[in-house]
């Protein structure tokens, strides 16, 4: 059994690491987005249509970790979307990436410490509900965090109750806005999309293993509609610190509920049907931006 770690000064980045970042993040640009979007697998495509964009690369931020993921960039684009200011992350981090649940979210924090107060989650999911079809846009009305259900809880460690974090214990109902759902969905109906549309609950597994076919009817017996390895402990935070938050899940792949299916998903499938969807993604954006208040 692994020993129980006694040294709390060694989980978590201070409130003053966090400031830190966000100063170097900000020394490259004038703009104060209040907007963040953080972009799923093969998502980045809605920073082709950011404009006079502002790119910060990770790796130019002390303490920022490095993004390892086919799909992930790895940098800050700053500039506006339909005239809005905002400020997208291209990569995220994964638990499965061998990154500690505290870290995985961390740059939720830096980004409320660079004001940001709506977050907008994007992901690349599989589907568990069988009425779903690939290429589906499954808006989060819900999530089960199954990792955090079984001890790796995002806000485990010290908690500092300044600005950028929030209260020691958390109510996470309610965590996506229902107002932001509203008007994404009639953004969908006006491009002509509203039969792609669907609201439903977000189960986050550790990954990287895509989930076995018993596995899978377990996760939809829980009640889940999408299966996914990312999101949620970034709404956690996000919600932790009072944002405005939107989850989107792309459905990039049917997951097999019954035995003896020889389709095998890859990250190249996830990848290939996130590319297929990324203009209508951008038209989405580019018109969901603009009835943020
Ligand atoms: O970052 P997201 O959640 O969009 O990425 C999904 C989950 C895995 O990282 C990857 C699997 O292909 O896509
Ligand atoms: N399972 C888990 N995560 C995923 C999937 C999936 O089928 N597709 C994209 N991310």
């Amino acid at each position: 059994m692994a020993a129980i770690n006694t040294d709390l000064s060694k989980i978590g980045y201070t409130y003053e690491d966090i400031q830190r970042m966000a100063q170097v993040i900000l020394s490259n640009t004038n703009l104060r987005p209040s907007i963040g979007i953080i972009c799923g697998t093969g998502l980045g495509g809605i920073a082709d249509v950011v404009e006079n964009p502002v790119t910060v690369s990770y790796d130019t931020v002390p303490g920022f970790p490095v993004s390892t993921v086919k799909g992930h960039s790895g940098k800050f684009v700053f500039g506006t979307l339909s005239g809005k200011p905002v400020l997208l992350m291209m990569g995220r981090f994964h638990y499965y990436e061998g990154y500690p649940m505290w870290k995985v979210a961390m740059p939720v924090r830096v980004m409320k410490a660079m004001g940001i107060e709506t977050l907008l989650l994007t992901n690349a999911a599989g589907g568990l509900n069988q009425s779903y079809k690939t290429g589906d846009i499954m808006l989060l009305k819900d999530h089960i965090d199954l990792p955090g259900l079984t001890g790796e809880c995002v806000l485990i460690g010290k908690n500092d109750e300044r600005q950028v974090f929030g209260p020691r214990f958390l109510a996470t109902n309610g965590t996506y806005d229902s107002d932001f759902r509203g008007k994404f969905l009639r953004v969908a109906t006006e491009l002509g999309h509203g039969d792609l549309m669907k609201e439903g609950i977000y189960i986050m597994i550790g990954g990287p293993t895509f989930s076995s076919t018993a596995e899978a009817r377990v996760l939809r017996m829980f009640g889940a509609d999408a299966v996914g390895m990312s999101t949620v402990p970034e709404s956690v935070v996000g919600r932790h610190s009072g944002m405005r938050i939107l989850g989107v899940s792309l459905i990039t792949d049917m997951v097999e509920l019954e035995d003896g299916s020889q389709f095998q998903v890859t990250h190249e499938d996830v990848l290939r049907t996130a590319n297929e969807r990324a203009q209508l993604m951008q038209k989405m954006f580019l018109k969901f931006v603009t009835l943020i208040d």
